[in-house]
């Protein structure tokens, strides 16, 4: 049957590619011949196996309405099963693990997936964008969204205010959109008591220890001290790996496998049978 419909198939291919008017479609010895120059080498010895010839569309349709009028009943063109569901997906890991870099390069291969931009009430690094990578606001502006309960979860993070305002992911998540969230494993934390298993959390790690200091060496954003605070955290932090859903490694010069994993895991998630269902 399999093979049947890969015959069929490999025919309509060669009615659609019919080179020259001049030629009858339907003649066994040019289609034969035809499909013998399109064959792989491997598999020149089927050459010989007898031939089905070409249905026409008008039989098709005649066959298509004989199978409606035997079961009864029009085959419907509607999508046999619905949309899934917009994902949350949590990334997470220690400081200078990459990733702000890991979730940039995924917003750029992936158009449907929106990065919920997080507020902060630390300083502007240079290259950062206001909006885009986070929205800088003051100590002030970013308690008095605490209060107006704007944020979805906020966090002190190494003298830091940085929170998720849940508007931006209403607003997405109703267009159908996948969302991105950024936090630490403080904020990791928070989040999984709020979504339970409805969203998808990810933890990025270095390939070791020494490669995450390198990297936060090379950023020159921290000064000694808090160099030495943020890897002694790390330590503890990587501890936290267990209770999320995937672990994504993001090893030296090798950003780009760490986007395709993730992109994989989103992929694998929207084939699930059992989606994961989340209200904000
Ligand atoms: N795979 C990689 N190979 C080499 N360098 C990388 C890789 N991924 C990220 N980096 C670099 O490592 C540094 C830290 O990355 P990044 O700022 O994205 O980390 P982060 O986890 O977002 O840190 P923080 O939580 O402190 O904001 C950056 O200079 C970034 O360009």
């Amino acid at each position: 049957m399999l093979r049947r419909f890969l015959c069929t198939s490999a025919l309509k291919t060669l009615t659609l590619l019919r080179p020259k008017p001049s030629l009858n479609p339907t003649s066994p010895i040019q289609i034969h011949s035809k499909l013998k120059s399109l064959r792989p080498f491997s598999q020149m010895a089927d050459s010989r196996r007898p031939l089905i010839p070409a249905v026409d569309r008008a039989e098709r349709l005649e066959l298509l309405r004989a199978l409606e009028s035997s079961l009864g009943s029009v085959f419907s063109s509607e999508p046999l099963l619905p949309n899934p569901s917009p994902l949350i997906i949590v990334v997470s890991g220690p400081s200078g693990v990459g990733k702000d870099a890991l979730i940039r390069k995924l917003t750029e291969t992936r158009p449907g997936l929106h990065f919920v931009v997080t507020a902060t009430s630390r300083e502007m690094r240079p290259g950062e964008v206001q909006g885009k990578d986070y929205f800088f606001v003051s100590k002030e502006e970013f308690l008095g969204m605490v209060e107006r309960d704007e944020l979805l979860e906020y966090a002190l993070v190494y003298g830091d205010y940085k929170g998720i305002p849940k508007q931006q992911i209403r607003e997405y998540m109703a267009r159908g959109c996948d969302v991105v969230l950024r936090v630490d494993i403080q904020g990791a934390q928070t989040l999984r008591r709020i979504f339970g298993q409805s969203a998808v959390f990810v933890f990025v790690a270095a390939e070791s220890e020494v490669k995450l200091v390198e990297r936060l060496i090379g950023r020159k954003t921290e000064s000694r001290e808090a160099l030495l605070v943020r890897v002694a955290t790390a330590r503890e932090e990587m501890k936290h790996v267990k209770n999320f859903d995937y672990v994504v490694v993001n090893a030296e010069g090798k950003l780009d496998n760490a986007v395709k994993l993730v992109e994989s895991i989103i992929d694998a998630e929207k084939a699930k049978v059992r989606q994961r269902n989340v209200v904000v």
